[in-house]
């Protein structure tokens, strides 16, 4: 039987405002535990929420970059269970009324083709505290820090059908919200975190088979394994006849394998009802086309951009607006130099190479825009060649805080272009390797083509890697066919 796998993302983005949704307590990453909670936060008799109008902002800024209906009006509910991690023993969230509803995100696969994930709501929601099984033997450490953290829930329909795809899509939803700045998206400190969901059909038919869901995937590449996982083991149930139990699963990193957590019949019936502690959120037009006014250009506007007005492959264009930094500098260096190809060729070889191999990211970079654009324009006017050009970005590198042209100084690699100086190193190799010379006039024509670079090196090589390639290949060429 040939399955097609049917996957569906719940993605928990945290919003960067400095306090939680419902208080004034920090949100800052990384404090001693339990020392950002409040009253609130921990819904302590007496207290009574209220929202965070800036969390609200970036909820309708985000359903506005992915075209969504934007409600006039949203319901906070509560969301009622009990976990050690949630003292206040419901989750508020948002269930019948969302703040976002349908809206659309394209997505870009490795083969260059787009494709329309369709979203079905986003809901704004507190996030709960965290269990440390880890830190004391024998017991379970709370910490509250996070709880009442602002999340962004946003939900998928079912439309992705590879792990491809679903990794393209996360990374989709990171460029849009780092895009817009509603959410550091550092997954490694949890700002985005995801529930992906997975079933299998026979090919050709339309009906959904039985999803498993595997909460709290916290990297690109985890969703990726996951998904692989899970298309493996349910295929292979459904194979030997079996049947897919609807059950909440966890991916373990260190096996590379999903483990049942909990099934269907255990899971909880959340009762939730619209919290009698706030209001109803009302939205008007006016609000909401002033949100709109904020939105900065998205990555897929970017992207048509690159290719329509600067020229670049889809490819480029997609490397270079994958995320906000990568993508601002790269226009900068594009502007300073104003050749947006070559731009595009030394922020996506030399310089993400060698960000790479050190493990650093854009915003770490030592070699600044405005320095590689310095260096970029000293090609352009054939101040250097190529080959000085990659000592100059070595040199750039080694964080000396020095512009191209200061270095380009101070180590003579300002290229000759003067003939006479050119002509007299072609004469010079030519009179010290009379055997080439010879076996040159020796040879075929095609032959001798290929002879031309062994000269061309020489003279290179006396230069000190200065001499102008083209004007010294057609210089040599001239004097050696002379002597046939
Ligand atoms: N048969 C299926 N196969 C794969 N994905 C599915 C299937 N059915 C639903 N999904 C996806 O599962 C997700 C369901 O998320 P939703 O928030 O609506 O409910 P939930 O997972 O039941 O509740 P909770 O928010 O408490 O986890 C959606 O992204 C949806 O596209
Ligand atoms: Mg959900
Ligand atoms: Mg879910």
């Amino acid at each position: 039987m040939q399955w097609e796998p049917v996957i569906g993302l719940e993605v928990h983005v945290q919003l960067s405002t400095c306090s939680k949704i419902f208080s004034g307590a920090s949100t800052a990453f990384g404090a001693e535990p339990n020392t950002q909670a409040c009253g609130i936060d921990l819904a302590l008799p007496g207290t009574l929420p209220v929202l965070n109008e800036n969390a609200v902002a970036m909820a309708v800024r985000f359903g506005l970059a992915i075209n969504a209906e934007i409600p006039e009006y949203s319901v906070f509910e509560r969301k009622n269970y009990f976990y050690p991690d949630l003292p206040k023993g419901y989750q508020t969230s948002q269930m019948a009324h969302p703040v976002v509803g349908r809206g659309e995100v394209d997505i870009t696969l490795g083969d260059g083709t787009i494709k329309t994930v369709r979203i079905h709501h986003a809901h704004m929601e507190e996030d709960a505290g965290k269990s440390l099984h880890e830190d004391y033997s024998g017991m379970t450490g709370i910490d509250l820090n996070r709880a009442g953290t602002p999340l962004l829930e946003i939900v998928s329909e079912p439309d992705m059908h590879s792990a491809e795809e679903a990794s393209a899509y996360i990374k989709a939803i990171h460029a849009i919200v780092t895009y817009l700045g509603i959410s550091d998206g550092n997954m490694a400190e949890g700002s985005m975190r995801c529930d992906v969901n997975v079933s299998l059909r026979p090919k050709g038919q339309e009906k959904l088979g039985t999803r498993a869901e595997i909460k709290n995937v916290n990297s690109f590449r985890f969703v990726e394994r996951a998904i692989a996982f899970e298309i493996e083991r349910q295929a292979e149930i459904l194979e030997e006849g079996g049947k897919i139990v609807q059950e909440t699963r966890l991916y373990d990193p260190d096996l590379d394998e999903t483990r049942s957590m909990r099934t269907k019949e255990e899971a909880n019936d959340y009762r939730y009802f619209p919290c009698p502690d706030l209001l109803p959120l009302m939205l008007d037009e006016a609000y909401i086309e002033h949100q709109r006014s904020l939105l900065p250009e998205l990555p897929s506007e970017k992207r048509q951009r690159f290719v329509e007005s600067l020229g670049l492959s889809t490819y480029d264009a997609n490397v270079l607006t994958g995320s906000r930094p990568l993508a601002e500098y790269f226009e900068a260096v594009q502007k300073l130099c104003g050749d947006a190809k070559m731009a595009a060729n030394w922020v996506q070889g030399d310089l993400l190479g060698r960000l790479n191999r050190d493990g650093l990211d854009i915003t770490q970079s030592p070699v600044n825009a405005e320095q590689l654009g310095g260096l970029l324009l000293r090609i352009s006017d054939d101040t250097i060649n190529g080959k000085a050009a990659k000592q100059v970005f070595a040199d750039l590198w080694e964080c000396r805080g020095e512009t191209a042209d200061e270095i380009i100084e101070s180590r003579g690699l300002k290229q000759v272009t003067d003939t006479g100086a050119i002509e007299s190193l072609c004469d010079q190799v030519i009179a010290d390797n009379p055997v080439q010379v010879t076996q040159y006039r020796e040879a075929t024509e095609d032959k001798r083509g290929k002879m031309i670079g062994f000269f061309v090196g020489q003279v290179m090589k006396a230069s000190r890697g200065t001499a102008n390639p083209p004007q010294v290949n057609a210089m040599l060429k001239e004097k050696l066919d002379a002597l046939l």
